[in-house]
Formats: C-alpha cells, sequence, structure tokens
C-alpha cells in the first residue's frame, strides 16, 4: 500500500517538475479493492469545461521524444509502423532504468494484464464459441516481433545497448521468450494505455499546396503514452473528461460537473464486453449495450448450401456490391428488434441466396441488391437456422449458464482464475442472449409472414426492385 501511493506521489512530482499543471481538485486514487488499479478521482466539486491537468507534448513518451529517434533512421521508424515504433521505444527507456527520462512513470504502469493475451487457456475455453477467441493474435503478434522488430534491434544494436560491449549478444536474446513475453506486455500496455495522438499544429501533419492536410496522415496518428491522462479509468456512458490536443500541451477537461468523491472517467469507446475484455481485461454491465455476437461467413455458407441454396456464382456481384464479408454481427438494441440488430449484408446475402435466377438477374442488371427491410418469411427461416446453428457452437446453453449464475460474479472473485471464469461467463451470456433474441425475433417474424412452408408470392414494386413483402420499418445504418 505504502510503495502503491508513494510510486503515486513520486509519479506525480515528476510530472510537476516535467512542466504539468495539475488542478488540487483531482488525486489519484487506488481502486484495487475494485480490482481497477489507479484511478483519478475529484476531491472537490469540478465544474463543466474545468480543466483537470495539463502534460507539456515533451513529456509523452513517444517516437519523437526519445533519444533513439535522433539516433535511429525515421524510415525504419515509419517502416515499423507506430505500434511497433512505440514498442522499440519503450523496450529501450524501460531497459534504461533510473537513467531513463519516464522512470518514475514506469513505475506507476502495471506489470501484469488480465488482457485476453495472458489468459491459461482452461480460461479462454469458458469464452466457448466467442469470436474474440480468433481477434487475440498472439501468434501474429510473435511473428511481427521476431521478423520486424528484433531484426531492427539486431541492426542498431550498438545503440540499442548503448556502451554495453555485450550489445550483439543481448540483441540475440531479445529472442528469447523472456524478452517476446516483454515484448507482449509492452504491446499490451501500449493498447490499453497509448493514444493516438494529435500533431501539435495542421503544419505538422503533411500538407498539399492548398494547406490541406493529406488524408493518410490523419489515418495513422503516432501512437503515444500520455501520463496522467492514461491513469483515468472508463465505464461506457459514464465519460466526463477528454483529452484535448493543444499546441504545446494536452489538456484534460471535465466535460461535466463532477462532485467531489466521483471518479474521473475518460471514453474507451463503445466496444462489446468481448473486446473490452480482449484489449483491456476487465468488463462492467454498462458495456452489455455495446454487445455484438458475430456469425462466420463459413456458417452461413455451410448452412445454406445443405438447404441447397447456395449458389457460388452470385458471390462475385455480391463481392463488388461489399455485401460478402468474413463474418456478420449482431448488436445489440433496446428494445430488440431485427432492424436494429442484425446485420443488413447478412440478410441480403440470405436474400439474395434465395431469389431465382431470374429475380436475381434483374437486379444484378441494375446493380441493386434486395432490400433487408422486405425480408420474407423465409429468408427470416433460412436466417433462425442460422442462428440457432451459431447457438449451437457455444458449449453450454444460455439457460444452462443462467441457472449457474449463483457462482461468483466478476466483483467478487477471490483469484484472477475466478476473476476470469466469472467475466467470460458474462461475454458468453451476453452473446447467447443476442442470439436468442434475434431467433424469438425470426420466428415472430416468420409467424406473421408466413414462414418456411408459405411461398410468398413475390412481385416487383414500381422501381423494378424485388418486392419482398416485410414491415417496411427503417432498417439500421
Ligand atoms: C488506461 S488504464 C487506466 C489506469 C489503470 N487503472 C491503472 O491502474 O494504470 C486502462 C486499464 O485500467 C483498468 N480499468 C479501466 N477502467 C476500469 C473499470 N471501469 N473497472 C475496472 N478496471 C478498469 C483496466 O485494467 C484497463 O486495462
Amino acid at each position: 500500500m505504502a510503495d502503491f501511493d508513494g510510486a503515486s506521489q513520486a509519479f506525480l512530482a515528476w510530472l510537476r517538475q516535467s512542466g504539468a499543471e495539475i488542478s488540487p481538485k483531482i488525486a489519484p486514487q487506488d481502486l484495487r479493492d475494485k480490482d481497477a488499479g489507479r484511478g483519478v478521482v475529484a476531491t472537490q466539486t469540478i465544474a463543466e469545461n474545468e480543466f483537470l491537468f495539463r502534460i507539456p507534448r515533451s513529456t509523452i513518451l513517444s517516437v519523437e521524444n526519445s533519444i533513439l529517434s535522433t539516433e535511429i533512421p525515421a524510415p525504419t521508424f515509419a517502416h515499423l509502423g507506430p505500434w511497433l515504433s512505440l514498442i522499440l521505444v519503450m523496450l529501450y527507456e524501460y531497459q534504461n532504468g533510473n537513467v531513463s527520462n519516464w522512470a518514475p512513470y514506469f513505475a506507476v504502469l502495471p506489470q501484469s494484464f488480465d488482457t485476453l493475451m495472458f489468459w491459461a487457456d482452461d480460461e479462454l475455453a469458458q469464452l466457448e464459441a466467442s469470436a474474440v477467441l480468433y481477434k487475440i493474435g498472439k501468434e501474429d503478434a510473435d511473428e511481427m516481433f521476431a521478423e520486424q522488430l528484433v531484426p531492427v534491434i539486431e541492426e542498431f544494436a550498438n545503440i540499442f545497448f548503448s556502451g554495453d560491449p555485450r550489445a550483439q549478444s543481448l540483441a540475440k536474446e531479445m529472442r528469447s521468450s523472456r524478452n517476446l513475453e516483454r515484448m507482449h506486455k509492452i504491446g499490451s500496455l501500449i493498447m490499453a494505455y497509448a493514444f493516438d495522438v494529435e500533431p501539435s499544429s495542421p503544419s505538422a501533419k503533411e500538407v498539399d499546396d492548398e494547406g490541406f492536410a493529406e488524408e493518410e496522415e490523419d489515418e495513422a496518428l503516432p501512437k503515444a503514452m500520455v501520463p496522467l491522462a492514461d491513469m483515468l479509468n472508463a465505464d461506457a456512458d459514464q465519460c466526463n473528461a477528454r483529452l484535448f490536443y493543444e499546441k504545446d500541451y494536452l489538456e484534460m477537461k471535465a466535460l461535466k460537473p463532477i462532485n467531489a468523491g466521483e471518479e474521473v472517467f475518460n471514453d474507451y469507446g463503445p466496444l462489446p464486453r468481448s473486446d473490452l475484455l480482449r484489449r483491456y481485461g476487465y468488463i462492467t454491465d454498462n458495456y452489455a449495450q455495446y454487445d455484438v455476437v458475430e456469425i462466420p461467413t463459413d456458417l452461413v455458407a455451410e448452412l445454406l448450401s445443405k438447404e441447397g441454396v447456395w449458389r457460388e456464382e452470385r458471390l462475385q456481384y455480391l463481392e463488388e456490391q461489399e455485401v460478402l464479408d468474413s463474418g456478420y454481427d449482431i448488436v445489440a438494441s433496446d428494445p430488440f428488434t431485427l432492424y436494429e440488430s442484425l446485420s443488413p449484408e447478412l440478410v441480403v446475402l440470405v436474400q439474395s441466396m434465395l431469389l431465382s435466377d431470374e429475380e436475381f438477374e434483374k437486379l444484378r442488371l441494375k446493380g441493386r441488391l434486395p432490400k433487408p427491410e422486405k425480408m420474407t418469411g423465409k429468408d427470416a427461416e433460412i436466417l433462425c437456422t442460422i442462428v440457432r446453428a451459431r447457438m449451437a457452437q457455444y458449449a453450454t446453453s444460455l439457460e444452462v449458464d443462467l441457472r449457474r449464475l449463483e457462482e461468483v460474479p466478476a466483483e467478487d472473485a477471490a483469484t484472477p482464475k475466478q476473476r476470469h471464469y466469472a467475466m467470460a461467463k458474462a461475454v458468453r451470456i451476453g452473446e447467447k442472449k443476442l442470439l436468442a433474441q434475434a431467433e424469438d425475433a425470426l420466428v415472430e417474424k416468420m409467424a406473421r409472414d408466413g414462414g418456411a412452408t408459405t411461398k410468398r408470392q413475390r412481385d416487383v414494386d414500381e422501381e423494378g426492385d424485388v418486392d419482398m413483402g416485410g414491415t417496411g420499418k427503417k432498417h439500421r445504418a
């Protein structure tokens, strides 16, 4: 406890010494009893738009501010890209220990992580059929470290390990599993903590003759670690502060009044709980509103083939029309409606496969697609089969999961493993609930529109589009 608070105080002293201004109305707080590490709380009432702190641009931990950027050529960093470049710089600064300008900052950054990258196999298995398992990317990261990052360290070993006569052999050791683990930790730190930092002024971007910034510049903003700004936790719609990018400093301001004792929250984005777990290693119920379950296209193809309605020859057109994807989402909506929640592309894919050759050809010639809001009972029936098959991919049913709710919830879990199990269970329940809601809505739609057995008369409307009935409700997006 003393060490934890001591590190927080030393960090704040270092930050002030580096030129940061920090409002006396906020303070770091030990939130480990809530499994939330450090957070920032208001110690006095804060008004809307009030400044919370200003961090000079020179204090942020970025490629630009690291001495490495003066020694390693810019094209090397450009080749590595923002993420690997920052990993390289952080590895360098971290191994410099107390000599690094950012040593007191490293002392308040975590050493261990709850993100999926670091979960044991039995813990990951608790996520059952969640698509997030395919997004962890450990092997891809390993490959990038081995093939892109380590060769740069080897090439510039004398700079990276400057002054150390063992520089060459130390560079070779970067391929050891211990060092790869360190790279994963830094990579995970960047994923959960780094900001995409807007440049100090428009002129810092590459501008063309007419003064417009290049588009690519906007896309790949450099990543940087912003001390204190990254001490803010987040909780879906509780966000009450935001970072503003000024010329010489980055300023955190209150977006709304914050009462004394309340936590200051940033916004990590509208992430489904699965992604929150993958990137940040925690979840709260407030993020359930962003939950998503993904239906892989392979499953759709398999089921439609079984039904005898998968038409390979239609795929090229659907690809051109940007309907084809590797998977389709069912997202949360409240109250749940098919038109808010079901991926319109999935509906269009199924509709397109169910059209007769003449109907499909008519649309193709006009460069059109079926309208998802005109889903028929038969379309709903096929979609329902897909949703049920997706549900069957989970090892346990929603009912079984809900019956076992007496198990320890994440916030009461005594060990990290129990917490991981509880969080995984909440994620898979969220995904299964979406599937169950989609199934109910599709069954209802089938009952209304004739479903399996009734062959609907398909008309062609005045624009020549195929009219497939339906509710005419406005579709999302
Ligand atoms: C940008 S950091 C925030 C500072 C962090 N709490 C710390 O101690 O360094 C993001 C990490 O904070 C934790 N976190 C953020 N918001 C949280 C919340 N509402 N509940 C629990 N943990 C949270 C997660 O571990 C996440 O990966």
